[in-house]
């Protein structure tokens, strides 16, 4: 089901949103979290993306990640947390040189969060800065990991300060008794992000310059699988290995789990030009475990879902970037025992989600 556009589709869809309220009944609302996408906040003028079809906001992108804490702090019960999906400033501040003041613009607005908020890195995070910068500043919120689990003592390579760093930035946390949400690194495998000495840029290089003959990388034109360009990445195989590890710990402990990342890893979730590089390698991971419920991305600005044949949601989140005035493009998760159903704001669908049969 869609979102609603006019008010006769709204009044339709509160009482859908009724309807599934009664079905949940005597279901205890477990808790809350906040979903926001591609937030690309530079202090510009408007324009448009490369092909010329959106227009991108750029100022009012703040305002709106704004509106958005304001009102997930007033909300009855407020959000446990926030997964902000990546990109939250533009790669233009480079040219601008204003990265690191952006970056504090938006850093003071989710200062004034209740919730704690996750942030994913995407292609936007690495045009301004390097891993290294990301992993020493705000954005890495690998603090708020569980340090008490005992899943988290699985070893894995993650963020450090080693300049020479081939590590990943992924982790996971349980928010809630049997609910478990997991991180994952997008841009493992990429050449952006990654240092031109580093053994991952060279793999990836070599890797995308078989998949993708153009001299601009960055061009998907003419490819079989256009997912093979610049500003996208993948994953290495020791990440999809400690993904495996979390996932079956988490079968075994009959937990649900939310994977979330920049870039969507199913084709019928978004336009396939978005994809994560090795997409389905990851699918096939998270479909052979029964836990995994969810996956939630960003990166494709229009956004999209599917329920995939193993029973797994896939939720790309519209972008804020290209959310005019007086629209919007944000969520809120209510998870119940058996399902979770995403309050969707402007251009975000309502829906609910049941969980797969485990
Ligand atoms: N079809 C394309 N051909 C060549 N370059 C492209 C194409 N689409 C995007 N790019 C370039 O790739 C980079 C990332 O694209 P952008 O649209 O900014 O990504 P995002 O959707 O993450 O904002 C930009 O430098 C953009 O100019």
């Amino acid at each position: 089901m869609k979102s609603p556009d006019s008010s006769g589709e709204q009044e339709i869809y509160s009482e859908f949103l009724e309807q599934e309220k009664v079905s949940n009944d005597g279901m205890e609302l477990y808790f809350t979290f906040g979903i926001i996408a591609d937030v690309q906040y530079a202090d510009k003028a408007d324009s448009y993306n490369f092909t010329r079809t959106r227009k991108r906001y750029y100022r009012q992108s703040l305002h709106l990640l704004q509106s958005a804490i304001e009102e997930w702090n007033k909300e009855a019960k407020v959000p446990s947390f926030v997964l902000q999906l990546g990109d939250v400033i533009d790669g233009i501040n480079v040219q601008l040189q204003a990265s690191d003041v952006s970056l504090q613009r938006v850093l003071n607005e989710v200062g004034k969060s209740k919730a704690a908020f996750h942030h994913v890195w995407g292609n936007h995070e690495f045009y301004n800065f390097s891993r290294n910068y990301l992993t020493s500043s705000q954005l890495n919120s690998k603090h708020l990991e569980d340090q008490q689990d005992s899943v988290s003592k699985t070893r894995h390579k993650c963020v450090s300060d080693d300049s020479d760093s081939e590590e990943y930035y992924a982790y996971h946390f349980c928010p809630f008794e049997s609910f478990r949400f997991l991180m994952v690194d997008c841009y493992d495998l990429s050449i952006i992000g990654r240092k031109p000495s580093s053994k991952k840029y060279q793999d990836s290089m070599k890797i995308l310059k078989e998949k993708n003959p153009n001299t601009d990388l960055n061009s998907p034109e003419g490819l079989l699988e256009n997912q093979f360009v610049q500003f996208n990445g993948g994953f290495s195989k020791e990440q999809l290995e400690w993904v495996n590890g979390v996932l079956t710990f988490s079968d075994e402990n009959h937990e649900k789990v939310v994977i979330f990342g920049h870039l969507p890893i199913h084709p019928d979730s978004t336009d396939t030009v978005c994809l994560a590089w090795n997409y389905a390698e990851m699918l096939s991971l998270l479909q052979s475990h029964t836990c995994a419920v969810c996956y939630i991305a960003g990166h494709d600005h229009d956004g999209g879902y599917c329920l995939d044949s193993h029973g797994i949601h896939h939720i790309t989140l519209q972008g804020i970037i290209e959310t005019p005035s007086g629209r919007h493009a944000f969520g809120t998760v209510q998870v119940y025992e058996g399902s979770m159903i995403l309050k969707g704001r402007g251009s975000v669908s309502n829906r609910v989600m049941h969980y797969r049969k485990q």
